[in-house]
């Protein structure tokens, strides 16, 4: 039997635990503080079996995943290594930053233990066991960051531990790692938060800006939502990557104040044209870092009860609703639902279960 501690089951941990429970061969054990959420994660059934304590969790465990925020995890590294672990146990987290957690780890580990770095590329503006999802993982990116030293047979052991996900696992160097998720992760976070704030601020005198941010604004914002302990920590532990890339964020923001300044329109076609270019060449059906949202709008008539024999219908198909917005609902006009799937099949399915009753576009 293959025993899988994990501990931190939330968002991630609880969707790395889904990959393993019930699977012929695996035990899956969760360890939280805080017997609440030890009871929580039993009556869920995420995982074989739980417990408040570290020994226990770790006794016999051929695998460690720390699912902690990022602030947390060389405490967890430091107060694993006062107890016995398994010959040849593997401790992994999965935290969004890897330098200083992959350094540290090194001079902590002691002898017949191992420690790798990782971080699955995929995940959500949600958090907490709710939000976890056996799927979370599959066609998304999985870095492992090795730290100097350790055997690359260990490393193949994890990687093939790891398939469960159906994720891609790749290896990267730890600073090249946070230095690339700064950039296409992190910044971004920073904008969207920052972006909403500017606009909650003109909201403030005059309410019309909220009602009118539906849509698109809501879109690009979606990540803004994330957890605020979570960025907390990944952003005061990326810090020096993060004021690089700000400063030249700022410098990019500095050309479009100058070009408008200027109505140089040829300069800002020749933004605009640039990005698109770059922009046409990203990976398209692969999970990125920031996941979207697959949409469909299906015309409602007006009566009531509609909504609930859509979700009803979506529901008895196992089709998972990710979110749902009435777009346009006033008396004379018949309204547009929005649904949005996490997935291109379950938005595909969602169409053929839907245009029979419904008119469907997408
Ligand atoms: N949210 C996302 O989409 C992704 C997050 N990550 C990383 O995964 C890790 C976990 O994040 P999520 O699962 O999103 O968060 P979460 O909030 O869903 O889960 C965090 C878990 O850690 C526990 N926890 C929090 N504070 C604690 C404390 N002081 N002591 C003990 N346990 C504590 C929580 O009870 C929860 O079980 C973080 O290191 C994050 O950087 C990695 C990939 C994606
Ligand atoms: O919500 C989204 O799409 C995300 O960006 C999720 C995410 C958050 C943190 C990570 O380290 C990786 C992925």
């Amino acid at each position: 039997m293959t025993k899988i501690a994990i501990f931190g089951v939330g968002l991630i941990g609880g969707s790395l635990a889904l990959c393993y429970k019930g699977k012929p061969g695996f035990t899956v054990v969760g360890h939280s503080p805080n017997p609440k959420s030890v009871d929580k994660l039993l009556k869920r059934n995420v995982v074989d079996s739980a417990t408040t304590s570290m020994a226990e969790a770790v006794d016999g465990a051929d695998y460690i995943f720390l699912c902690v925020p990022v602030g947390m995890l060389e405490e967890y590294v430091q107060q694993l290594m006062n107890l016995p672990l398994k010959k040849g146990c593997i401790i992994t987290d999965v935290g969004s930053t890897k330098a200083t957690i992959t350094e540290s780890a090194e001079t902590m580990v002691k002898d017949g233990v191992f420690f790798i770095g990782g971080h699955p590329m995929a995940g959500s503006e949600r958090h907490g066991v709710e939000a976890a999802s056996s799927h979370l993982f599959e066609n998304a990116f999985y870095v492992l960051t090795p730290a100097e030293g350790t055997p690359q047979a260990e490393v193949d052991r994890l990687t093939e531990l790891l398939k469960t996900t159906k994720a891609q696992i790749v290896q990267v160097g730890a600073r090249e790692h946070d230095d690339i998720v700064g950039a296409i992760s992190h910044l971004p976070h920073i904008i969207a938060v920052a972006l909403v704030n500017q606009v909650r601020g003109y909201n403030e005198t005059n309410p019309l800006y909220q009602n009118l941010a539906a849509g698109g604004f809501r879109d690009i914002t979606r990540i803004a939502s994330s957890e605020p302990m979570i960025w907390r920590d990944i952003l005061v532990n990326n810090r020096q990557v993060l004021l690089k890339l700000l400063t030249d964020w700022n410098l990019e923001i500095s050309r479009f104040i100058e070009l408008i300044e200027k109505s140089d329109g040829e300069g800002i076609v020749e933004q605009f044209r640039m990005a698109g270019e770059f922009r046409s060449q990203l990976p398209e059906r692969r999970k990125g870092m920031i996941t979207s949202l697959f949409d469909i709008y299906v015309d409602i008539p007006d009566h009531p009860g509609i909504i609930g024999q859509i979700t009803t219908l979506l529901g008895n198909a196992r089709i998972n609703l990710s979110n749902i917005q009435i777009i346009e609902s006033r008396e004379d006009v018949p309204g547009v639902l929005r649904l949005s799937f996490r997935n291109q099949e379950d938005a595909d399915r969602a169409v053929e279960l839907l245009s029979g009753p419904y008119a469907v576009h997408v």
